[in-house]
């Protein structure tokens, strides 16, 4: 049984003061985390040392938003996996498509992010999803599956099930346009169903395949219904104590 994962990312929001005001209201309107879910937050990496003192022993996991696959040296404002363990992430966001299209991440430097969290014990968020122009000429599945191949290139069996899968279609994101529960769900089986493609059924069946795109706490409840999505990647409505519980609740009733 695959168990429901509820995991903000904050992107560009929240400098270390906001961040802790921020988790101090989600540990006031939530203070004890229902067990039957796992709840993720992604700051700023500035905000991930004030986190991880704020989270204490509260029951949330913290993760960043993006990695270098090398251990240290000459990369100027890039972080590493043992940097982002040294305060405390348990988490880390690889090849959201905010970071491709905006920072040239490419299928080959996920893959490599990919490979390198899970070498150092860093469980990856891995983003996949189709642009509208994808989308509209019908080769979505196509691009998503390529991108879900690529990222997982030389990923042994023993180790993915650390990997999760957040489904991003980028026409979603930030627009209010969510894909409806049957968009996420046949893209999820997909997705699914290249996994069992790689690994067995068993491994394949036990990653967790999140959505993302404008999920809140109205649409929350048919998009977790649905049986392969094990999930939500938040942005917007993750940056506020009040949305961001709604929908830990929401994923704590249908468990
Ligand atoms: O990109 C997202 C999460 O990674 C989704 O962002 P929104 O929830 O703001 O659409």
């Amino acid at each position: 049984m695959r168990r429901y994962l509820i995991a903000g990312n904050w992107k560009m929001n929240c400098g270390p003061g906001r961040t802790s005001e921020l988790l101090q209201g989600i540990k006031e309107l939530s203070p004890q985390i229902p067990e039957a879910v796992d709840v993720l937050v992604c700051p700023p990496e500035i905000s991930l040392t004030t986190a991880s003192e704020v989270l204490n022993d509260y029951d949330v996991y913290l993760g960043a938003q993006n990695v270098h696959y090398e251990d240290e040296g000459a990369f100027t404002g890039e972080v590493s996996t043992g940097m982002l363990k040294e305060v405390g992430c348990s988490y880390v966001i690889i090849g959201h498509s905010e970071r491709r299209e905006y920072f040239g991440e490419t299928d080959k430097t996920v893959n490599a992010k990919v490979i390198k969290a899970l070498l150092d014990d860093l469980k990856p968020v891995l983003c996949v999803g189709e642009s509208l122009a994808q989308r509209k000429k019908e080769v979505h599945k196509k691009m998503v599956k390529k991108q879900v191949q690529a990222a997982l290139n030389s990923v042994k069996e023993n180790n993915v099930s650390d990997v999760v899968i957040a489904y991003e279609p980028i026409w979603a994101i930030g627009t209010g346009e969510t894909a409806t529960p049957e968009q996420a769900q046949e893209m999820h089986e997909m997705i699914r169903s290249v996994l069992s493609e790689l690994y067995d059924e068993d491994a394949a069946d036990a990653i967790r395949i999140l959505y993302g795109g404008s999920m809140k706490p109205h649409n929350a409840e048919e998009l977790l219904s649905q049986p392969d999505v094990d999930g939500g990647l938040i942005g917007g409505a993750s940056l506020k104590a009040d949305s961001f519980t709604d929908i830990i609740n929401i994923a704590e009733k249908l468990s």
